[in-house]
């Protein structure tokens, strides 16, 4: 098994950036594999993620097959579902949906995947997974039928995401949905990340190196981007410069 968590943890530490690339089974054609690959293998990027919220079943196999063809980059499942779980990548977000209250997500599909799990070497990465409402309906707030957290009440934020830590996830991802209108708010960050002592992980509707770099800046561990990406390759060229970031010590910000 890799140890992509470990990892993670170690790249943390001495103060660097991960960003991962998310490739959504739904969005990308096969075919254009192998020239976005080329694009992650030459940026900034540090992993690749793959999942979507409604993907057709037994696509996600193949494509991270063709995805490790072409990358020696680390492949991290993040599965809306049971059916995205594949033996070929090399680790998985094992989400439970903690802003919500639909059992299905928050424990109903895991138990339900442990029987595909156990076959694979997968690093298992339990991690708390809150939606934070962003301007408009988000993929994952429909599928889910689960309303995202109110973006003002900062406090009820971190308190969720300080439960998740204290029921022993390794990481928490607050997500504004792919696509967002409004990206994870400063003050959002800034006081979750005060509050835990396991990575953060920020993503939704990043699409600026500004945004990019603030995210880093107000306390993001680890930042995911998709949409720009898709919409937009030479958006990898625009990363080439390096970012204006510092290292925040825990609390020190
Ligand atoms: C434990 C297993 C295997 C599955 C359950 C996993 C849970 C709880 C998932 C949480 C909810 C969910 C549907 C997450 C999907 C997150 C994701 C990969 C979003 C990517 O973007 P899309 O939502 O597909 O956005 P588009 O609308 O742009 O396609
Ligand atoms: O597609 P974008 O808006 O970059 O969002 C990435 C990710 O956080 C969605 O799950
Ligand atoms: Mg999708």
């Amino acid at each position: 098994m890799k140890h992509i968590y470990n990892d993670i943890l170690a790249s943390i530490s001495k103060g660097e950036k991960p960003l991962a690339v998310l490739i959504d089974p739904d969005k990308i054609k096969f075919d254009s594999v192998s020239s976005f690959i080329e694009k992650v293998n030459t940026s900034i990027a540090t992993h690749i993620f793959v999942g979507g919220s409604t993907v057709n079943e037994n696509i996600t196999d193949a494509l991270v097959e063709e995805i490790k063809r072409h990358t020696k980059k680390p492949i991290v499942l993040f599965p809306g579902d049971t059916t995205q779980i594949t033996s070929k990548a090399d680790a998985i977000l094992f989400l439970s949906l903690i802003s919500g209250r639909n059992p299905e997500y928050l424990i109903g599909k895991h138990i339900r995947s442990i029987s595909k799990l156990n076959e694979t070497n997968l690093d298992v990465i339990s991690t708390g997974y809150i939606l934070i409402e962003s301007g408009r309906e988000t993929a994952v707030e429909r599928v889910t039928e689960t309303k995202p957290l109110s973006r003002t009440n900062i406090q009820h934020i971190v308190d969720t995401a300080k439960a998740g830590e204290l029921l022993g996830m390794k990481l928490i991802y607050l997500e504004a949905g792919s696509g967002a209108k409004f990206s994870v708010s400063k003050e959002i960050i800034l006081n979750v990340k005060k509050a835990i002592n396991i990575p953060l992980i920020v993503g939704g509707g990043i699409r600026s190196k500004k945004q990019l770099e603030n995210a880093y800046n107000f306390g993001a561990d680890l930042v995911v981007i998709g949409t720009a990406f898709e919409e937009d390759e030479s958006f990898f060229d625009e990363l080439k410069t390096p970012l204006s970031v510092g290292h925040f010590p825990k609390g020190g910000k």
